[in-house]
């Protein structure tokens, strides 16, 4: 056996200010630059381990109420890297957005400068539920809303307000939720999706889809599971981008995040559209995949920020009881050879939606 000198007052100092700097530099770092760093010593070997398993066990690095952890038992891959948001941000006001601090030692993580830039003031429109066609534009009440309808909560405290409804058809329901001039509070029934995640969720990977986002727990049918996140991009941003993104495709195996919102209006000559990016900088919801027969999510246009852009959020169409969370991401498929569809539904058309955007 064979004991070595204990170290020498310097030593001890250095391994000291190492261990500081690395705590402190390497919650920065991506995962291919982590995996660099740890080849170069035992210390910073061990704190790139940490940081490793720290970022596995939640992917919203603490920003969502809960943790949602990521699983993985098929490969070799921890945790998906991106930037994370939990509400949209506008691009040209996020000057940086290249890196976020993502490490254990972050009990809330720091705020980046452009996170607050959605304006999550909590403005809203009239408290109806639109229906789809409909147009959005005009719809902010500056009045306020018949707040006697969101008092009205129910017992289980879900679904608090008649006009919260959800519609049932399929495509894209169009609803407004109260505001601050509303004078209700966070627990009103007409605030569904303002009080950020509330439902146990889980990323799960999948061999043949990549990243999916499931369910870790009972969620009844008309509740709010989470807001499509990202940034908000120009028509002319969104098209360069998606060009990029079916090179890059078409390459190797990349997933993009880049959702269209269409809405006509009821005139029909004229279409307002809303590009949300999650490719790089996004929230949970970019995990979502798609399924053919419409999955177990309906998307609903919400305006409650006072803000020009509604929010895209996810509510369950159905009761879900801990299964994969899909959406249909469409019904246009233009590319004849398009990406194959593993959705598993009998309706499955084979590939996935594309569109030209
Ligand atoms: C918004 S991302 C969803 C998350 C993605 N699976 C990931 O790992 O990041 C969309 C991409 O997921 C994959 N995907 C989504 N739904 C799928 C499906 N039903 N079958 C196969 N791949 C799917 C495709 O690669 C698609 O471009």
């Amino acid at each position: 056996m064979s004991l070595s000198p204990p170290k020498k007052s310097h030593e001890r100092g250095f391994s000291h200010a190492l261990f500081q700097c690395a705590d402190l530099i390497l919650p920065w770092l991506t995962p291919q630059e982590l995996a660099n760093v740890s080849l170069t010593c035992k210390t910073l070997h061990q704190i790139a381990h940490s940081i490793t398993l720290h970022r596995s066990l939640d992917v919203s690095r603490s920003f969502e109420n809960l943790p949602i952890p990521f699983h993985n038992t098929g490969d070799q891959h921890p945790y998906a890297y991106f930037i994370y948001t939990a509400s949209q941000i506008i691009l040209s006001s996020s000057p940086s957005l290249n890196r976020q601090f993502w490490g254990p030692n972050s009990s809330r993580s720091p705020v980046l400068p452009w996170s607050d830039s959605s304006g999550a003031e909590m403005g809203c429109a009239r408290d109806s539920l639109i229906r789809p066609g409909a147009s959005w534009v005009n719809m902010v009440d500056e009045s306020g809303c018949e707040c006697e309808r969101c008092e009205k909560v129910s017992e289980d405290n879900v679904i608090g307000c008649a006009c919260m409804e959800l519609d049932g058809d399929e495509g894209m329901g169009i609803m407004s939720e109260c505001r601050t001039s509303c004078g209700c509070g966070l627990e009103c029934g007409n605030r569904l999706s303002q009080g950020g995640i509330r439902v146990k969720l889980k990323v799960v990977r999948d061999l043949r889809k990549g990243w999916g986002l499931y369910a870790a727990q009972w969620i009844q049918r008309g509740q709010f599971v989470c807001e499509y996140s990202g940034e908000l991009l120009t028509t002319k941003e969104a098209r360069r981008r998606q060009r990029i993104y079916d090179e890059l495709a078409s390459n190797r195996r990349f997933s993009s995040a880049l959702l269209v919102v269409r809405e006509h209006l009821p005139s029909g000559n004229a279409c307002l559209r809303i590009n949300i990016d999650a490719t790089r900088v996004g929230n949970i919801a970019g995990f979502i995949n798609h399924s053919c027969d419409g999955g177990n999510l309906s998307t609903v246009l919400v305006r409650s920020s006072g803000a020009l852009v509604p929010r895209l959020c996810f509510f369950a169409s159905k009761d879900i009881k801990g299964e994969e969370l899909c959406f249909s991401y469409g019904e246009i498929r233009v590319r004849p050879t398009g990406l194959k569809c593993f959705c598993g539904s009998s309706s499955c058309f084979g590939t996935i939606p594309s569109e030209h955007t």
